[in-house]
């Protein structure tokens, strides 16, 4: 079908599928795990996207009934397109859930939210009882912000306010996410600003730290949460 290709080809373009050949071979152990049935709470980005297309397939083929939940307006749109019925929170409950990650440590605690979705990601891992992280090797890290700042979703009139006890945690910079392809600043789904911070140590309180915070939303930091790893 030529609009999966073409969407394929837009990842590539931007530069967000650097490892495609990893990436299939992650999204086919993620496809192999869906049984008739299944509600499948699903993440964000190139990855995921590679696990739905993967999963499209055996769905055609062997004729299964699933319900996915998605993170993101955009994989709403791809579940859409690719004919997988979709769900809410509202009305089921996650049977398990796949997303893709940013950085992984050793601890198999996360950095999230490149795609801006990461408060619909932690909600919904929360709401999971199995949690498959999928990335290639690329996304492994010794240690949680070595080439990723934490991305942070702020309501917006809370801005200066947030950003100001952010600074009493000692980040090495924060920045508010620039739009692309458009004056301003990323606008998420849920209507709120991404400041995105650099730590140099991300120790195991600092999640909390952060949404403790008034006027954070949510962080793209998961610490400690029930996820396994599947690795390309
Ligand atoms: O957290 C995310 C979006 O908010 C993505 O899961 C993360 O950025 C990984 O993306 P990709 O699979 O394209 O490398």
């Amino acid at each position: 079908m030529n609009w999966q290709s073409d969407i394929i080809k837009t990842l590539e373009w931007s530069g967000t599928v650097i490892n495609r050949e990893g990436k299939e071979k992650v999204a086919d152990e993620i496809a192999a795990k869906v049984k008739d049935g299944d509600v499948l709470g699903v993440g964000s980005g190139s990855t995921v996207y590679m696990a739905l297309l993967a999963i499209a397939k055996k769905i055609k083929e062997q004729k299964l009934h699933i319900k996915a939940i998605p993170t993101s307006i955009e994989i709403s749109m791809f579940c859409a397109k690719l004919g997988i019925p979709l769900t809410t929170l509202y009305e089921d409950k996650p049977d398990w859930l796949f997303d893709g990650a940013d950085e992984v440590d050793p601890n198999r605690n996360l950095i999230k939210g490149r795609g801006g979705a990461m408060f619909k990601e932690k909600l919904l891992i929360s709401s999971s009882p199995v949690n498959y992280i999928i990335v290639d090797d690329s996304k492994l890290v010794d240690k949680l912000g070595t080439n990723f700042p934490i991305p942070i979703e702020v309501f917006p009139a809370a801005l200066l306010h947030v950003e100001n006890e952010l600074r009493k945690l000692g980040p090495e910079s924060i920045a508010l996410r620039p739009a692309k392809g458009k004056d301003g600043s990323v606008i998420t789904e849920n209507g709120n600003l991404i400041l995105d911070a650099r730590f140099h140590d991300i120790g195991n309180d600092l999640e909390l730290k952060i949404k403790s915070i008034t006027g954070v939303i949510d962080s793209g930091l998961f610490i400690n949460y029930d996820v396994k790893i599947l690795v390309a």
